[in-house]
């Protein structure tokens, strides 16, 4: 038998048409390196009953892998090259998660990717913003600081932009914050939390150390701890030596926030995380896009958190993410304003 609370519930989900319980998940560039290990993930969330994987090759192949996990979602792959494939891909899709386009060397920024990238993920918004206007966009591709605000420009150039439904996933950092804190202090990594805030790339990744039950580690160690959570990127680079960047932890964090954003959109309370999206923070300077902690819900962001007390070295820290991610998010707008849509 049924309680009335079950009852109620079930009765929500089997008639509700804007807080559906079963979700569709969309993964472009799901044949990557990220896109893979992202989609089993995706694979494993009982959120998720449609996932689609698209990419340029290998999509169908991870797809039918997939398949075969007896979780309680079909998985379908999509190409190029069949007619409508992207638009099969994305029709009416939840959540759009984006890992396509190419990843660094080692010696190269995240920067040097926009030459190729750029085009890639306008080219995607292009799509999403025809056959799933109301999916929350999640963008990994780098550079996130620069591709977010392109997606955006797109999404208004077609009519349909909507800012609580973009966001910019920055969900590494968090994750590199929690486990490098806990290699300092000799912690349990799962029981650390770091709120990094700012953007997606070097000294735009604000981690705020002052908030933590750590803030009063010796200043050396602190800058140490900081930089190493800013440059994270770098040692991956290295290590992988020409094959790549971050695959693995990454389709962990971009799992991870794809968990919270179903969550929100399917209704539960407190669901915050934050992430690189249009902000009202700093806009007064000029800095349109920002990262900082989001309440989750079904409409998208529906809370923008500030940043609360923040030290002074921080402070002086934050003057100079903005003068980058000022930067960073005009090449984006400006690369679609050229691209003359
Ligand atoms: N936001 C973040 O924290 C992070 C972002 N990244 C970024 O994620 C991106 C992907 O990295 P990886 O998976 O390692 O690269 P990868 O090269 O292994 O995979 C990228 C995939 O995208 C596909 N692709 C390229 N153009 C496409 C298009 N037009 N449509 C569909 N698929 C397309 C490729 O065929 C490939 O399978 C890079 O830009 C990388 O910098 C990587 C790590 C962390
Ligand atoms: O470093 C890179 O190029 C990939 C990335 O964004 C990260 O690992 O944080």
């Amino acid at each position: 038998m049924f309680s009335t609370k079950a009852l109620n519930k079930s009765t929500q989900r089997l008639f509700s048409t804007t807080n559906p319980t079963n979700f569709k998940v969309t993964v472009l560039g799901a044949g990557g390196g990220i896109g893979q290990p992202l989609s089993l993930l995706m694979k494993l969330n009982h959120k998720v009953t449609d996932l689609r994987l698209y990419d340029l090759r290998g999509a169908k192949g991870v797809a039918t892998d997939l398949s075969h996990i007896p979780t309680n979602s079909t998985v379908q792959g999509f190409t190029p090259e069949e007619s409508d494939g992207l638009k099969n891909a994305l029709d009416n899709t939840d959540v759009v998660l984006i890992p396509a386009g190419v990843p660094r060397k080692p010696g190269m920024t995240r920067d040097d990717l926009f030459s190729i990238n750029a085009g890639i993920v306008r080219d995607l918004a292009k799509a999403a913003a025809q056959y799933c206007p109301n999916a929350a966009i999640c963008v990994i591709s780098n550079p996130v600081n620069s591709t977010v605000p392109i997606v955006a420009e797109v999404f208004k150039k077609s009519g349909v932009y909507n800012p609580k439904k973009l966001f910019g996933v920055t969900t590494l950092d968090s994750i590199r914050a929690s486990r490098f804190i806990s290699e300092v202090e000799g912690t349990n990594p799962t029981q650390e939390k770091v709120t990094v805030v700012g953007g997606h790339s070097g000294v735009t990744i604000l981690p705020l150390i002052s908030q933590t039950k750590h803030s009063m580690m010796p200043k050396e160690t602190r800058e140490k701890l900081i930089h190493r959570i800013q440059f994270g990127g770098d040692e991956v680079v290295q290590a992988k030596n020409g094959a790549g960047s971050a695959t693995l932890s990454m389709a962990q964090a971009g799992a991870l926030f794809a968990g919270k954003i179903l969550q929100g959109l399917d209704g539960e309370a407190d669901v915050i995380t934050p992430s690189f999206v249009d902000s009202p923070l700093f806009k007064n300077e000029g800095i349109e896009f920002f990262s900082s902690p989001i309440t989750l819900g079904p409409e998208g962001a529906e809370k923008i958190h500030s940043l609360g007390n923040l030290s002074s070295e921080e402070e002086e820290m934050l003057a100079t993410c903005k003068e980058t991610l000022v930067k960073n998010i005009a090449k984006g707008k400006k690369f679609i304003d050229d691209s003359k849509l």
